[in-house]
């Protein structure tokens, strides 16, 4: 440590072989003297400088507590990816390094996969974000691993042959499509009648190639969330990018995607404004990397044509109703778990199915098994699928008079 210029010099005892006796003691008692003057001096200064260390310190410490502040208070932005007993899986924005984390008990029980969070410096999770996620919360339906496979799905083995061509293989293995040079789809639209099985089909492909299944109805984008259309399908494709791979799942596209009509209401600007979302974000999605796009709709014959071009849904899958084969193997699917009696001919009542979507043969099965329940029995009958479908039929019949009369 530099001595301060400003220190007092020390003081020096300078006795000439000369002086005499008094002379000398003179001289030492003088030197005693300034030596007691500057000890006193010297001390003087250690007291101011003990005061200032003591002022220094509280600065210290009172930065050191406002860093502390600084640094809780400034967070980071995190989307949930998976809830496990062994913590919190986050993924960071920004970064997207994945990382296992904790929240405090009453925290965690809000959370959601999806779910946008603040995280700390040490990847705590601090708070859920409210406002913006409550709506992508509702609007989207974020599945880590659908539990349907292609299995479950009966009667359009064709559909899901093409599906995985355009959406798996694209997934598992991008290089052998960079290889041979050819462009994967942009979007896979799958289109027919109602419950044929169009939704379990996107899930299935999204469960088998490990990807995360984000839904999102079209529907609810022009009815419940208006004026935010455009922001949630820009949140829609930014998740997918933070959660890849994905799938997103766009059911009823019609509902967004629909010819323009010369109505010039506040509505259907709403709508058009979310359709040149959809459709900015598609366009500008080619490097989508580990992303997939999947549609629906029942209104096929509705769609504006700028949806269909080439690098937006540009592989159009049609899934029809079942034929007979198709309920015949429905039927199964739907029946497997249920008590049937071994001398039910399933062929047969598929058979008299004429019309039935996968959606009314889920029902059917369903109903069958209620009849055999009313009744006592533990097993179900072929009388049982049979009075299942009387049944369904009067209340389509029933159905279709009120239709009738209302319009
Ligand atoms: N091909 C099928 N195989 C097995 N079950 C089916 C099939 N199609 C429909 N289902 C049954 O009907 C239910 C509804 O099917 P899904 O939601 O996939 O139909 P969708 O075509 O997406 O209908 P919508 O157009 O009304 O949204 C399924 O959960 C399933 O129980």
């Amino acid at each position: 440590m530099s001595h301060s210029p400003s220190l007092p010099d020390r003081p020096r005892l300078e006795l000439d072989p000369e002086m005499s006796e008094t002379e000398r003691l003179e001289a030492i008692r003088q030197h005693y003297r300034r030596i007691r003057q500057v000890n006193d001096e010297l001390e003087e200064r250690l007291d101011d400088a003990q005061d200032r260390r003591g002022e220094l310190k509280a600065d210290v410490d009172e930065l050191k507590r406002e860093n502390e502040v600084l640094k809780t208070s400034s967070l980071y932005i995190a989307s949930v990816e998976e809830i496990t007993d062994d913590g919190i899986v986050i993924k960071q924005h920004g970064n997207n390094q994945e990382v296992l984390t904790q929240a405090s008990t009453t925290l965690e029980s809000d959370l959601r996969p999806g779910d946008r969070v603040a995280i700390n410096d040490s990847f705590a999770v601090q708070q859920v974000l409210d406002d913006e996620t409550d709506s992508r919360a509702q609007a989207m339906e974020v599945t880590e691993s659908p539990d349907v496979t292609y299995d479950d799905i009966g009667g359009i083995d064709d559909q899901i042959r093409e599906v995985r061509e355009a959406v798996e293989d694209p997934l598992d293995d991008p290089e052998q499509f960079e290889a041979v040079g050819v462009e994967p789809p942009s979007g896979v639209l799958l289109h027919g009648p109602p419950g044929t099985g169009k939704t379990m089909l996107a899930k299935a492909v999204a469960n088998e190639s490990d990807a995360t299944f984000i839904k999102m109805a079209g529907s609810e984008l022009v009815r419940k969330f208006i004026g935010e259309g455009a922001r949630l399908v820009r949140d829609l494709f930014e998740l997918a990018a933070e959660r890849e791979p994905a799938v997103i799942f766009i059911d009823e596209i019609d509902a967004v995607a629909a010819k323009r009509t010369d109505s010039k209401t506040s509505g259907d600007a709403e709508v058009q404004r979310t359709m040149m979302q959809l459709l900015s974000e598609m366009d500008g999605f080619d490097d989508r990397g580990e992303v997939r796009i999947m549609a629906a709709t029942n209104r096929f014959d509705m769609l504006d044509e700028a949806i269909l071009r080439p690098g937006r849904f540009d592989r159009l899958i049609e899934v029809p109703e079942p034929n007979a084969e198709g309920r015949e193997r429905i039927l199964e699917i739907h029946t497997q778990d249920m008590n049937v009696a071994d001398d039910t001919d399933v062929g047969a009542v598929a058979a008299d199915l004429e019309g039935y979507s996968g959606a009314d043969i889920a029902s059917l099965a369903t109903e069958a098994g209620m009849f055999a329940i009313r009744d006592g029995r533990t097993e179900v009958t072929q009388a049982d699928f049979e009075q299942a479908r009387e049944k369904l039929q009067d209340a389509e019949q029933t159905e279709e008079r009120v239709i009738n009369y209302q319009y």
